[in-house]
């Protein structure tokens, strides 16, 4: 049976970007397709190696991964933006008992990745999705000096936001990416 993730971000100055590679990766291991996708920026200037979402392909998805940069401890503008133009979907009740997840990165440690993760989980909520993250049988979990939360996947990008992803974050992420492609495969199979 066929299952798309969509792995729908956006990302500045490529950190979260990177992060949906990986979760990208977990996804294709367990079976499912990865369809990345980046949110319509508000400065249209701002191009992105992926392109942007159709709302079809939100609306025909199997499972969802959303990402967006830590800003002022809360998701980018352009993310909020995108789902407050998602009623027609939200109407169809498209996405409910469809699995999601969240991804970000900040600048510091401690810079509000987790509370960032937590308001974007709100809209798909909302949307009726059920929402998974990061179990601690993830080894990684237990010893990341760095990102990757429990809420979901994290990179921790440094103060000119040019540090690379941890060896525990891209495993992190990739065990996300497999959990979210796995829990759409039974989800769909479920509803079919
Ligand atoms: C306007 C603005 C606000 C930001 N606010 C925070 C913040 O509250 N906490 C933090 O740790 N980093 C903050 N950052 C840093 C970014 O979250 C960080 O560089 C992130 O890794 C960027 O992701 P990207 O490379 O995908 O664009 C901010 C950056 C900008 C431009």
């Amino acid at each position: 049976m066929s299952c798309r993730v969509l792995i729908l971000y956006y990302s500045r100055h490529g950190a979260v970007a990177a992060l949906a590679d990986k979760i990208a990766i977990g996804v294709q291991q367990s079976g499912a397709e990865a369809l990345v996708r980046c949110v319509p920026p508000l400065d249209k200037q701002h191009a992105s190696r992926h392109a942007v979402v159709d709302i079809k392909e939100l609306a025909s998805c199997d499972g969802l991964a959303f990402g967006s940069p830590v800003r002022f401890g809360n998701m980018v503008a352009d993310a909020k933006a995108f789902w407050d133009n998602t009623t027609s979907i939200w109407l169809k009740g498209e996405l409910i008992d469809k699995p999601a997840g969240v991804f970000t990165s900040s600048g510091s440690m401690h810079g509000g990745n987790e509370a960032t993760l937590l308001s974007m989980s709100l809209p798909l909520l909302h949307h009726g999705m059920l929402l998974t993250g990061i179990p601690y049988s993830e080894p990684e979990l237990h010893q990341t000096q760095t990102g990757g939360t429990p809420y979901g996947p994290t990179h921790v990008s440094g103060h000119h936001a040019d540090d690379k992803l941890s060896v525990d974050e891209q495993r992190l992420a990739i065990a996300f990416g497999k959990r979210l492609a796995t829990l759409s495969l039974q989800l769909k199979q479920h509803r079919l």
